[in-house]
């Protein structure tokens, strides 16, 4: 199978649950090196429907009970603005899925506050506060992301304004660009200065998102304005697409 030619790491897998495999590997492997060289894990996850079912899969299957999940931070890419009982709070979705079976602490689960009146500030400095942080952006060891099939990431959307804020690390998001309700997302300077991106892609409805990013880092990029997923280009990290192969084109 020819593997779409893409910036960074290109993994295709037969079908999704060996890409689950794969994927919890490399997560686990970035968990023991966070925690061998720093003493803590820090992994940021995205909503959407694609990875519920693989956050399902860290918890079930053996092999990732030896996550070191009590020294492991969980922070959130991106969240909707609705409170944490709605359906549509990605929070609910990780917390259902994953947060509440891991034996995490309670204070390294990091929701978006999402409802207080300034919710990007108040996640800013609860990153700040965690990370001790030094001027320069935090560095998250593992990014979770996945991808529209209009290939915005994360809550940056294609035309919208947060794609041109480049001096904070969370910023809100909304207007017509953005698809409803308004959202809180990590900008691409906080995303980008991470130590490992993964970006997530599955099924055949996306296969025609991946096509426009082939063509266009054919002719040397792409426009984040039109796809902010190519505007993920870790500045000292690393970046790998899992896909299946109904994304990959087949
Ligand atoms: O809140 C969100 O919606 C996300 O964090 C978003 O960036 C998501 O990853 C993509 O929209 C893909 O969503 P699907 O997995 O549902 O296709």
């Amino acid at each position: 199978m020819a593997e779409p030619k893409l910036t960074g790491a290109v993994h295709v897998t037969e079908d999704v649950e060996t890409l689950y495999d794969d994927l919890g590997k490399a997560l686990m492997g970035a968990a023991q090196r966070a925690v061998d060289e720093r003493g803590v894990f820090h992994l940021a996850l995205s909503g959407g429907s694609t990875p519920e079912r693989f956050y399902m899969h860290l918890v079930m299957e053996p092999p990732y009970r030896t996550i070191p999940w009590d020294k492991t931070h969980i922070w959130i890419v991106d969240e909707r603005c609705v409170p944490f009982d709605d359906d549509k709070s990605n929070w609910k979705m990780i917390q259902e899925t994953l947060a509440d079976h891991v034996p995490m602490r309670r204070r390294n689960k990091h929701p978006m506050p999402v409802m207080d009146a300034e919710p990007a500030k108040a996640y800013e400095h609860e990153l700040c506060e965690v990370f001790a942080c030094k001027p320069e952006n935090p560095r998250l060891d593992f990014v979770l992301l996945g991808m529209g099939d209009d290939c915005h990431t994360a809550s940056l959307f294609p035309h919208s304004s947060a794609l041109r804020v480049n001096d904070c690390m969370i910023c809100a998001n909304e207007g017509k660009h953005v698809v409803p309700p308004p959202r809180v997302t990590m900008t691409y300077a906080l995303l980008n200065a991470a130590r490992e991106l993964a970006v997530m892609v599955t099924g055949e409805k996306k296969a025609d998102a991946i096509k426009r990013i082939e063509a266009a880092c054919e002719q040397g990029g792409g426009d984040p304005r039109e796809m902010p997923i190519v505007g993920i280009d870790p500045i000292d990290g690393e970046l790998t697409w899992y896909m299946d192969k109904a994304a990959a084109g087949g």
